[in-house]
């Protein structure tokens, strides 16, 4: 056995032995043993933020609160592809479901399993118990094996209910090419594979396509992991920075089509936030949080979502989303890239789209905090402020000051006479009180989902449509003003704000958090090839900077991560799974070639798992 999967294991034991532990008070009866605190659940920052950004209503907060508080309900989902799916859902409905309710009923304490309402088809479901009532109930621990299983083999996957929302709204065809920006650890990605392959004839490959990126190479072995239950032939998985995503090019399928700059019919810009909408699956959080988080993120979102929408194709549509509930990194994201790409995108209306999901819709008006104090118009940001909060912040973009002192100047308008220039803020304005700045783009068309609507998570998300190219200036991303590590605006950070690097990142289900192999060789490719398209990149992008903090740069050169190719060197493993398979030599040659390598034959093996068997055998045996 490798050291890498050694280390692996024992990292997962303690992980595993952490996560139970979380939760658990001392025992009264063993005061000397030493045992873990629960994660405090209480951060008096976090509070007053929320409450003077008005996230919920005033009389919603205690509720509000009590439910954060409270461990999340876990969550899966179905796979629309698998061959399995309608039995397990039968499996789900008729055996599960029915058992617990009649232990339910003589006990009467056991919720159900149940399905979450608002996914078409009962595909996705919640359930609600803790560890230990998994332990106690033999229906529960073999529904948790089973549920194990089948995550295993990609037929379900464990998935936040909230965090398999924005794939629904993106409106995905089997046909279509799909950037995911932030992909890792993927579950995003394999419900848009799944949408991808939904149509397909068993035997056929759809004609769509998911690139798959994410800066972390170390996150996405994960993605790798994930994904490649799937099974599918029509995954990229890339690993740049997505602001500097590079441009990809479509070399032609005949010689007199010529080649094609690659543009997406769907962007998924799922980008790191600070991640508080995930308090209730990672109470860590409580401890790190503070309003800097979402400050610090605030550039590095904007600009992951113009190089998106550049990417775009005329027509497409991108959502932006995030697990955070914080306005800075949500609606004042949204409304700065509204600002910038002007009348060539607009923010989709989609409240009457899956009426059953129970959301709220976006701000109009925020603040901003930081270190300084609370700041409701970038005129009262000090100068000594201005690395940390930036104007785009603002619900109206702009520095209010500057210009209603050049309107004074020219007459006495005043701000009033300044809102009427502002195309796309209205400002409140009394002389000497505060100005409140409120956006009148429609963010009411963003949504918001809060933890205690419907027993979840908290997301945040906006439906982006390209209605025509955007302003050429932001059409390609300026390596000097979009690298992240030189980006100014984004360079003040407070020691609590360097916690983000671990909160950014949508936590990985625990079943996901173990898939290292550190001997790896297979060397990353230039050129990938899906199908007959060769994709072939524009130009290199520029060397990874840090990401969002102190991130780790991807890998360069030799992949050191989790192998998605496994090398078969033993004939007679080879062997039982040719007996198996029933593969006859005349068929599908397994035998090494004297001429030849051995990875080639045991690549081979590789693709005979692939369920398009036949086809690729044909382009594979003629290659
Ligand atoms: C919220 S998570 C994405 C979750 C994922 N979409 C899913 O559903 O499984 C954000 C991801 O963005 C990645 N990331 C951070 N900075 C990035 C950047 N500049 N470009 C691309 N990915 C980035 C992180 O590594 C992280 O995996």
């Amino acid at each position: 056995m490798g050291r890498g999967r050694q280390r692996g294991r024992s990292q997962r034991k303690h992980f595993k032995e952490s996560r139970e532990n979380v939760w658990k008070r001392p025992k009264s009866d063993a005061p000397d043993k030493p045992t873990w605190e629960p994660f405090l659940t209480d951060n008096p920052n976090f509070e007053e933020y929320y409450k003077e950004q008005g996230i919920v209503k005033a009389e919603e907060w205690d509720l509000f609160m009590e439910i954060l508080r409270k461990p999340l309900p876990a969550a899966f989902r179905v796979n629309s592809n698998s061959q399995f799916c309608d039995e397990i859902i039968s499996i789900l409905e008729n055996d599960f479901v029915k058992s617990l309710q009649a232990e339910a009923i003589e006990g009467g304490e056991l919720e159900a399993i149940k399905p979450l309402p608002w996914y078409p088809k009962n595909l996705a479901w919640h359930s609600n118990f803790s560890r230990k009532e998994i332990r106690k109930n033999k229906i529960l621990e073999r529904f948790h094996e089973f549920l194990k299983l089948e995550n295993e083999v990609g037929n379900m996957t464990r998935q936040e209910a909230v965090s398999m929302v924005p794939p629904l709204f993106l409106d995905v065809h089997p046909d279509h090419f799909v950037l995911d920006m932030c992909a890792a650890p993927g579950s995003k990605t394999f419900q848009l594979l799944e949408i991808i392959h939904g149509a397909s004839e068993p035997g056929t490959l759809p004609n769509g396509m998911v690139v798959a990126n994410d800066v972390d190479f170390q996150r996405s072995n994960l993605l790798i992991h994930q994904t490649k239950r799937m099974c599918t032939a029509n995954l990229i998985v890339t690993n740049h920075e997505g602001q500097q995503f590079p441009g990809c090019r479509l070399k032609g399928l005949s010689e007199d089509m010529p080649i094609n700059q690659l543009s997406f019919d769907r962007v998924l810009c799922d980008v790191p936030c600070s991640g508080d909408g995930t308090l209730r699956k990672a109470p860590d959080i409580w401890r790190k949080w503070n309003s800097g988080m979402g400050n610090g993120l605030h550039s590095l979102q904007v600009i992951l979502a113009m190089r998106g929408l550049s990417l775009l194709k005329v027509g497409g549509k991108m959502i932006y989303s995030t697990c955070s509930m914080n306005p800075v990194e949500d609606e004042a994201v949204v409304a700065e890239i509204l600002r910038r790409c002007g009348d060539s995108v607009e923010l989709v209306d989609v409240s009457d789209k899956l009426p059953e999901l129970i959301r709220r819709p976006g701000l109009k008006t925020w603040k901003v905090r930081d270190k300084g104090g609370w700041f409701t118009s970038y005129k009262d940001v000090p100068q000594n402020r201005r690395g940390g909060v930036i104007v785009s912040m603002f619900p109206s973009g702009k520095n209010l000051k500057d210009s209603t002192e050049t309107t004074q100047e020219n007459e006495n308008g005043g701000v009033q006479d300044e809102c009427k220039e502002t195309e796309n803020s209205v400002v409140d304005a009394i002389p000497d009180e505060p100005v409140v700045e409120v956006s009148d783009l429609p963010l009411e068309r963003c949504m918001r989902i809060v933890p205690h609507d419907q027993n979840t998570g908290a997301f945040f998300i906006a439906v982006l449509h390209k209605v025509s190219p955007l302003p050429e200036f932001q059409e390609k991303p300026n390596p000097r003003k979009h690298s992240s590590k030189k980006n100014a605006d984004s360079t003040e950070k407070s020691p609590a704000e360097e916690a983000v690097v671990s909160a950014n990142t949508e936590p990985v289900e625990e079943e996901d958090a173990n898939n290292e192999k550190d001997d790896d060789s297979l060397e990353p490719e230039k050129q990938t090839t899906q199908g007959e398209t060769t994709i072939t990149e524009e130009k290199e992008a520029n060397p990874p900077s840090q990401a969002g903090g102190k991130r780790k740069v991807p890998m360069q050169g030799r992949w050191k991560g989790f192998d998605p190719v496994v090398f078969l060197k033993e004939e007679t493993l080879i062997d039982s799974i040719k007996e198996f398979y029933g593969i006859k030599d005349e068929s599908f040659p397994l035998k090494t070639p004297k001429d030849v390598q051995f990875p080639f034959t045991t690549t081979t093996m590789i693709i005979f798992h692939h369920p398009f068997t036949s086809s690729l055998q044909e382009s594979f045996q003629s290659s």
